[in-house]
C-alpha cells in the first residue's frame, strides 16, 4: 500500500487543470485505485487531482507579489494559462472552480528558470513557438511590447489558440508554410505598430490625422484618400481665445462633476479588492450644460465661432491633452498596475499610461475625461455646426440630414450619460491605463473627429427624401436597441450575478468567481454591443450621402477600432478565464455579426 502524502482535511494548494495557477483547496480523500486526490475548492467545487498537481501551502507566494517583481508583460503573458495548450491531467466533477486568491508556484529554481519555462511551455505549438522566440529575443533587446503586438495581431488574424493547436496537431511543415504569408503580413503591420516605434508612430499619427480630416472638411471635394491639402501657415493654428474657451469648458465640466448631485456609484473591484466610488451625475451635467448654452445663445453668443475656429479649438485642446498626459506620466506610477501592463518604456508608458485610476483626491481623471468635456463637447460642436449650416445657407432650420446627425449622436451621448454607471464595467475603465492615448482620445479625438458628419454637412448639404429619413431612423433605432439592451444586460449581470431578472439566462462559471453569460444578447454573438454600435454608426453616416468618403470616416474607423478591441478583449478574457472562455467561444461562435464574423 503506497503512502498517502496528503491526508483528509489537509489544506494544500491545488493546481487548476490546464493552468499554472494554484488555489487553496482542502483534501477530501484519496482513491488508491486511480491514485487521485479528491479536493474541494473554497466555493465547494470538487476536483480530482494527481499528487504532482498538489503542493503544500509553504513555498507559495501571492501572484500579486510575484507580478510586481517582474515588470515584463511579455514574460508574464507568454506563460501559457490556456488549457488548450496544456494537457489536462486531472478529471473534474464540475466545470469550474470559483477561486480565492490565485497563487503561482514560487521556488528558487522556478524563479531562476522563468525564461526557460516560458520557452518550454510555448513550444507546444509551432505558431506559438515562433511568437515566443520572437518575444524572448525581442524581450532581451528591450522590446517586450513587440511580442504583445505579434500576439494581438495573431489573434486579429484569427490565429487563435484553437487554430494554433489544430496546426500543431495536424499541420507539420505544410501548415506552417501556409502561415508564412500571414506572418509576413503581420510583420508588415508590425512595421507600423511595433512599439516603442509604434508609440512614436501613434503619437505623431493621431494628431496628424485629426489635422488632416479637419483640413479635408474645408475642401469642396473632401475625401479620405485625397492627398493632404497644403498646411496652412503656422499662426492660423493658434488662437488664445480658443484656448481660453476650451479651458473654461473643461473647468465648467469639472465643476459640475464635483457637485454633490447624483449617485455615488461603485466601480468594479480592483485587484486589491477595493471598489472606487464615482460620482455618476453625467445626465445632470449635460442638462445643465444645455441650459447654459441655450441661455448664452439667447443672449447673443455666436456659436458658429466653433465652426470658423474648429482648427484653433482642436489645437488648443490638443495642447491641453499633451499637458495632461505629461502630468499623468510624472505622477508616481501605480506599481501594481505598471508591473502588469507597463514594460517600463518611457514612450510606451507615456502613451498607454502608468496608472489605471489616476485621481486627485476623489476626482477621477480618467472617468471625468472619458464622460464629460469631450462627450458633452461633441454635442455642443454638433449643435454649433447646425447653427453654422443655417447661417451659411440662410436657412430657417437645419437640413434633415443635419437634424438626424445631431439627434442620433445626442441620443448616443445622453444615453451614455444616463447609463453612466455602465461605463464602469467597460474595458477602458477596468483595464486600460490613463495616458496620452485616452487623454487625447477623450479630449481631442472624440469631439473633433466624431463631429465630422455635422462639420461636413455645413459645407456639403445633402437633401434627404422622407422615405430615406424613415429608413435611416429605423436603422438607428434598431442599432440603439441592440446596443442598449446588451450593454445593460452585461452591466446588470456584472453588478449582481444573482439578479432575479436575469435568472432565465444561462451562464458558464469560471475559475475567477465571475460567470459568463451564454444566452440572451451575449449568446447571440460575443460582442452584441459592438453590433448595435456599428449599426448606429451606419445610420450616422447615411444622412451625409455617398458623394464623399469623409463622412464615412467614422464608420471605417469604428470597424477597425471594434475589431481590434474585440481581439484585445478575446485574448484578455482567454487569459483570465481559460477553458471557460474557450467553452463560451465554442457555444457562441461569432464575434460581432451573426454568421458573418
Ligand atoms: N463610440 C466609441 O468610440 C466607442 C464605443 N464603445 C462602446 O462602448 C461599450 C463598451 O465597450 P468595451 O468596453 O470595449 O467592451 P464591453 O463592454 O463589451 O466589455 C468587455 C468585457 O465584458 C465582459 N464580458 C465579455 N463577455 C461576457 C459575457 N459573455 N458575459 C459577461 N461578461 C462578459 C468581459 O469583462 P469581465 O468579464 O472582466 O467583466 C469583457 O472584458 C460598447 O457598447 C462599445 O460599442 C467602445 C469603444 C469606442
Ligand atoms: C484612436 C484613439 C485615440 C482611440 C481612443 C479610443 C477612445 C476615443 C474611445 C475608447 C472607448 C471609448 C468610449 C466612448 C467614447 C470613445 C472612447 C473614449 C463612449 C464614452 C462613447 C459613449 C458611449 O455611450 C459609451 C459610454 C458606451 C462609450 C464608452 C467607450
Amino acid at each position: 500500500m503506497p503512502t498517502v502524502k496528503y491526508q483528509k482535511g489537509d489544506t494544500v494548494m491545488g493546481r487548476w487543470p490546464g493552468s499554472s495557477l494554484y488555489y487553496q483547496v482542502k483534501v477530501l480523500g484519496f482513491d488508491s485505485k486511480s491514485q487521485l486526490y479528491t479536493v474541494i475548492y473554497k466555493d465547494g467545487t470538487e476536483l480530482e487531482l494527481k499528487e504532482q498537481d498538489i503542493k503544500s501551502v509553504t513555498g507559495f507566494q501571492t501572484r500579486s507579489r510575484s507580478r510586481s517583481r517582474s515588470r515584463s508583460p511579455a514574460r508574464r503573458r507568454s506563460r501559457s494559462r490556456s488549457p488548450a495548450r496544456t494537457t489536462r491531467r486531472s478529471s473534474s466533477r464540475t466545470a469550474a472552480a470559483v477561486a480565492a486568491t490565485a497563487i503561482t508556484e514560487s521556488t528558487p529554481s522556478s524563479r531562476r528558470d522563468t525564461r526557460l519555462k516560458d520557452t518550454v511551455e510555448v513550444r507546444l505549438s509551432p505558431v506559438v513557438s515562433a511568437y515566443a522566440a520572437l518575444s524572448l529575443s525581442d524581450y532581451r533587446q528591450g522590446k517586450p511590447h513587440f511580442c504583445e503586438l505579434v500576439r494581438t495581431l495573431c489573434i486579429c488574424n484569427q490565429l487563435d489558440t484553437q487554430k494554433i493547436n489544430y496546426l500543431s496537431e495536424h499541420g507539420g511543415r505544410d501548415a506552417e508554410e501556409k502561415l508564412n504569408l500571414t506572418k509576413l503580413i503581420l510583420l508588415i503591420f508590425l512595421l507600423f505598430l511595433v512599439l516603442p516605434t509604434g508609440a512614436y508612430f501613434w503619437l505623431l499619427f493621431l494628431p496628424a490625422w485629426v489635422l488632416f480630416v479637419i483640413l479635408q472638411g474645408n475642401l469642396t471635394d473632401p475625401s479620405l484618400i485625397n492627398a493632404p491639402p497644403p498646411l496652412p501657415p503656422l499662426d492660423t493654428f493658434w488662437d488664445a481665445q480658443a484656448l481660453c474657451f476650451v479651458i473654461l469648458w473643461i473647468l465648467f465640466q469639472a465643476l459640475l462633476y464635483i457637485l454633490p448631485v447624483g449617485k455615488l456609484s461603485e466601480g468594479m473591484p480592483l485587484r486589491s479588492g477595493v471598489r472606487l466610488k464615482y460620482r455618476t451625475n453625467g445626465f445632470f451635467a449635460i442638462m445643465v450644460s444645455a441650459i447654459v448654452v441655450a441661455v448664452a445663445v439667447h443672449q447673443g453668443a455666436d456659436l458658429t465661432y466653433i465652426h470658423s475656429h474648429f482648427l484653433q479649438l482642436a489645437t488648443a485642446t490638443f495642447i491641453i491633452s499633451v499637458l495632461l498626459s505629461i502630468y499623468l506620466y510624472v505622477r508616481s506610477p501605480d506599481l501594481e498596475f505598471a508591473s502588469v501592463f507597463s514594460p517600463g518604456n518611457v514612450v510606451y508608458d507615456f502613451f498607454k499610461g502608468r496608472e489605471l485610476n489616476p485621481r486627485i483626491k476623489n476626482f477621477d481623471l480618467k472617468f471625468f475625461c472619458e464622460m464629460r468635456p469631450g462627450l458633452i463637447g461633441w454635442c455642443l460642436i454638433n449643435f454649433a455646426m447646425a447653427l453654422a449650416e443655417m447661417k451659411k445657407h440662410n436657412l430657417d432650420a437645419p437640413s434633415y440630414a443635419m437634424i438626424l446627425v445631431n439627434l442620433f449622436q445626442l441620443l448616443y451621448v445622453v444615453d451614455g450619460l444616463w447609463n453612466e454607471e455602465a461605463i464602469l464595467t467597460t474595458m477602458d475603465l477596468m483595464h486600460d491605463g490613463f495616458g496620452f492615448m485616452l487623454a487625447f482620445g477623450d479630449l481631442v479625438w472624440v469631439p473633433f473627429t466624431y463631429t465630422l458628419q455635422a462639420y461636413y454637412l455645413v459645407l456639403h448639404p445633402n437633401a434627404l427624401s422622407l422615405p430615406a429619413v424613415i429608413a435611416i431612423v429605423t436603422l438607428k433605432l434598431i442599432g440603439f436597441y441592440i446596443f442598449r439592451k446588451s450593454n445593460s444586460e452585461k452591466n446588470a449581470f456584472r453588478r449582481n450575478p444573482s439578479n432575479p431578472k436575469l435568472s432565465h439566462l444561462k451562464t458558464i462559471p469560471t475559475a475567477t468567481g465571475k460567470s459568463l453569460l451564454v444566452s440572451g444578447w451575449w449568446g447571440v454573438v460575443r460582442h452584441p454591443n459592438y453590433l448595435g454600435d456599428l449599426i448606429m454608426a451606419l445610420a450616422w453616416s447615411l444622412p451625409c450621402g455617398f458623394s464623399h468618403l469623409l463622412p464615412w470616416y467614422y464608420m471605417i474607423y469604428f470597424i477597425i477600432l471594434l475589431v481590434h478591441r474585440d481581439s484585445r478583449d478575446m485574448s484578455e478574457c482567454r487569459r483570465k478565464y481559460g477553458s471557460a472562455w474557450d467553452e463560451y467561444c465554442r457555444t457562441v461562435r461569432y464575434r460581432i455579426i451573426p454568421r458573418v464574423y
